[in-house]
């Protein structure tokens, strides 16, 4: 659905070249949530605003349902750009318009005939929970009902993509949460594509299907979201993944380990806990619990757990080899002593 090649952008400015995104390229396909994520200054919103041309990306392209946006001009632009909505971290709606004329303004800039304005907005005003707010002001609303005018506005001509730029870095976690269920209902009802870019692994662990981190203009590490989440492969995506699940020992705790200390993960429906005391009865090790939980990256599980191991060397690799035979992946924190 969305192919970018190779693509970079650099801003011109008085101090010189700036370099925003640095030869990406990424492949998202139709149907999916996909989370961008990266801390401030990583090319997020960079690469992002080259997808709909906000930015033109200084080199390679980007190709959006087929179509090389940067080969188009003028009235063409302006046609493929209407299949790509965009919702902001600060909403962007017009302060001194009602609810009801910020989304018909998206509807007449497409010159949808006027007749069919108002019965287009109603329903908008129903798919996002508003129609109540239809005659008030952006400043008469919380700051989720004002995303949820900016998602009205954005699906307002029927896009195939919508771009989420930080869209709910400025709201409470619970009104988070309802922003992300109705995107997830978007996406499913409306097969709507959408790239969210976000600080925040919370977001991308609720709703993304697949993901890339950014630093520094480039994708570090990219893929299924579940698979991130249970090998990340990147120190600055196990960073961001400790942010949500973290296995941090206390320092006087990681004193007193004298033997092998893992770091177990358990993908999918795979009973660990059977497989560890299984373990345990098999060979001459004695495995310490000291962590561990079973999260969930939308609906699937994932367990993980860090234990202590001890016994004889030799034992300790075959109990691990066991425990990596039966599906599991073991990450051998700190060796035995
Ligand atoms: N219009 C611009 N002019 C000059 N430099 C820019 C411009 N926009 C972004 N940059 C620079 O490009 C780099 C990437 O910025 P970008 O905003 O894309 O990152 P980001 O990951 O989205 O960060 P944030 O979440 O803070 O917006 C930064 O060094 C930034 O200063």
């Amino acid at each position: 659905m969305i192919n970018i090649n190779h693509l970079s952008k650099v801003y011109q400015t008085k101090k010189g070249e700036v370099s925003g995104v640095n030869n990406v390229s990424l492949t998202i396909n139709e149907g999916e949530i996909y989370g961008i994520v990266g801390y401030s200054g990583a090319g997020k919103s960079s690469l992002v605003r080259c997808i709909n041309l906000l930015e033109r990306p200084t080199k390679g392209n980007i190709t959006v349902d087929g179509v090389d946006l940067t080969k188009l001009k003028s009235e063409k632009l302006r046609q493929a750009r209407l299949k790509i909505g965009m919702i902001f971290q600060h909403f962007n709606l017009v302060s001194q318009k009602t609810v009801f004329e910020n989304i018909a303004f998206s509807l007449k800039a497409a010159k949808v005939p006027s007749n069919q304005i108002a019965s287009r907005v109603e329903e908008l005003l129903a798919m996002v929970g508003l129609s109540d707010k239809r005659d008030v002001y952006p400043g008469q609303l919380s700051g989720g009902q004002k995303q949820r005018v900016g998602i009205a506005r954005a699906l307002a001509n029927d896009p195939k993509v919508l771009l989420c730029d930080e869209a709910t870095s400025a709201l409470d976690p619970t009104t988070t949460k309802s922003i992300l269920q109705l995107l997830k209902k978007i996406n499913k009802e409306m097969n709507i594509t959408i790239v969210l870019i976000t600080h925040e692994m919370d977001v991308v662990k609720e709703i993304c299907h697949r993901m890339a981190i950014m630093q520094a203009g480039k994708v570090v590490e990219e893929g299924d979201v579940y698979e991130i989440f249970a090998s990340p492969k990147n120190e600055l995506t196990r960073e961001f993944i400790s942010s949500v699940i973290s296995f941090d020992l206390p320092a006087p705790v990681l004193e007193k380990v004298t033997g092998t200390l893992v770091k177990v993960i358990f993908k999918g429906e795979i009973a660990g806990e059977s497989i560890i005391s299984d373990m345990v009865q098999k060979f001459k090790v004695k495995g310490n619990f000291l962590h561990g939980s079973i999260d969930y990256i939308q609906d699937a599980p994932l367990g993980i757990f860090v234990m202590e191991l001890n016994g004889e060397k030799n034992e300790v690799s075959k109990a691990i080899q066991y425990i990596e035979n039966r599906s599991a992946h073991v990450e051998v924190i700190k060796d035995g002593i």
